[in-house]
């Protein structure tokens, strides 16, 4: 297996902010065989590309919205790939322009999470190398790996070892996950491959667990560096580095009871506290930023602040079943989706500089801080704020260099 992650010697700045909402859809699934075996009806349509509506012709439920509007709502009858090409494709392509994005599918258990995110997964790595097909002129590297939060345990999925990782705090990308395993990409089958390990490890935890299908998340990731082939001048030389994230989200049903009520935080041992905190903190953040947002009260929350208001592009993708016998849990979801989509982030371009690049940089800065001092030399308040500066400058040179 590969390298693990380790704190590399580069600085990493952002530039180019953009603020801009989640991007959600809802993804409606068929009813299945036991369903439709105990005569179950379909109590939702997707009247259009954004409103799916709630018929029911029992009185007690009229007192309910009835119809709820997102970006894109997806009806039984579409494809992953129309939901991959229509929610996800324009923010999961980002990452190849040294953006960061997260893909998440959220929603009750077997209402379609892992169908619809694992078609997004493949559709969005193959794009990703069309891409890198044709843009010869920069070179690209790309590393994937891949996590489960179970219990609040993080596990790597990429390793037979299933010793619980720590998270750590790094001043420059964040939160950290210790010796998660890095593997780097060579082609589309390895990619294939190494889908296949990961499933293979989370069905082991399958069958040992209880349950684990629907109370773990799955985070896969690729990080993507790319940088011109040729020297193209100075201004050029930075790296472009970013992340996107493919979550596949335990179960909702049970925690997503909290978003509405806020009462049932005391459910004693089988409290998913990562899903739980998701719930507040897209509660909190779809209200606005004031006041404090509980990401560290969670591992998911944790691994994943950039993508929950920070500096990403983040698409959610919330699946529910149209079965009456499930109205609860969709309206649940449907709450949690227009949270979500109140939710800002701010994206940016992230460039890594290389120890040599940022060299360079600074030794021009400093040229042209000689320059200006010399010029202004006859105001004594315009030398001192400039000494200072110089030699600041040089102390971050030599520390570069040393
Ligand atoms: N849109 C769909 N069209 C056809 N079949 C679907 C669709 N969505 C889900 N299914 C089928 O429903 C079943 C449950 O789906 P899936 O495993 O993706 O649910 P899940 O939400 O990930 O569940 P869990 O939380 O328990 O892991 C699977 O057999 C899947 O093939």
């Amino acid at each position: 297996m590969g390298g693990s992650q380790d704190f590399d010697t580069v600085s990493v700045s952002s530039f180019g902010g953009q603020k801009e909402k989640i991007l959600v859809s809802v993804r409606l699934r068929p009813l299945n065989d036991k369903e439709r075996s105990r005569n179950d009806v379909s109590d939702w349509e997707c009247i259009n590309n954004s409103t799916i509506i709630f018929r029911s012709s029992i009185p007690e439920r009229a007192m309910f919205p009835s119809a709820y509007t997102f970006d894109r709502v997806f009806g039984c009858e579409s494809s992953t790939e129309q939901v991959y090409e229509e929610g996800a494709k324009e923010v999961a392509l980002a990452v190849v322009s040294g953006i960061n994005s997260s893909i998440f599918a959220y929603g009750q258990t077997s209402s379609g999470k892992t169908f619809t995110m694992s078609g997004i997964t493949e559709y969005a790595v193959s794009d990703i190398y069309d891409y890198i097909e044709k843009h010869p002129e920069r070179e690209f590297v790309l590393k994937f790996s891949a996590m489960e939060i179970y219990n609040e345990a993080v596990r790597d999925l990429l390793s037979s070892d299933s010793t619980p990782l720590r998270l750590l705090d790094d001043p420059e990308r964040g939160t950290v996950v210790e010796r998660l395993t890095e593997e780097s990409l060579r082609d589309w089958d390895h990619f294939l491959e190494l889908l296949a390990v990961c499933e293979a490890q989370r069905h082991i935890g399958e069958t040992s667990l209880n349950e684990m299908s629907s109370r773990s998340h799955q985070i896969l990731r690729l990080t993507i560096e790319s940088s011109a082939r040729e020297y193209l001048g100075p201004d050029n030389s930075s790296t472009l580095t970013a992340c996107v994230n493919f979550v596949d989200l335990a179960g909702s049903e049970r925690a997503s009871q909290t978003l509405s009520a806020g009462t049932r935080l005391k459910e004693g041992c089988h409290i998913n506290r990562s899903l739980l905190t998701l719930g507040t903190v897209i509660r909190k953040l779809s209200k606005g930023r004031s006041g404090h947002i509980p990401y560290r009260d969670s591992k998911l929350t944790r691994i994943l602040q950039n993508s929950l208001g920070g500096n990403a592009r983040t698409a959610m993708i919330c699946t529910m079943s149209p079965a009456r016998n499930h109205v609860e849990q969709s309206r649940n979801t449907l709450l949690f989706a227009s949270c979500a989509k109140e939710v800002t982030t701010n994206a940016q371009v992230n460039a890594v500089m290389s120890d040599k690049a940022l060299v360079k940089q600074l030794q021009r800065e400093l040229a042209r801080m000689e320059s200006e001092l010399r010029s202004f030399s006859s105001s004594s308040l315009v030398h001192s704020d400039s000494s200072a500066l110089l030699k600041e400058k040089e102390l971050q040179i030599e520390k570069v260099m040393g």
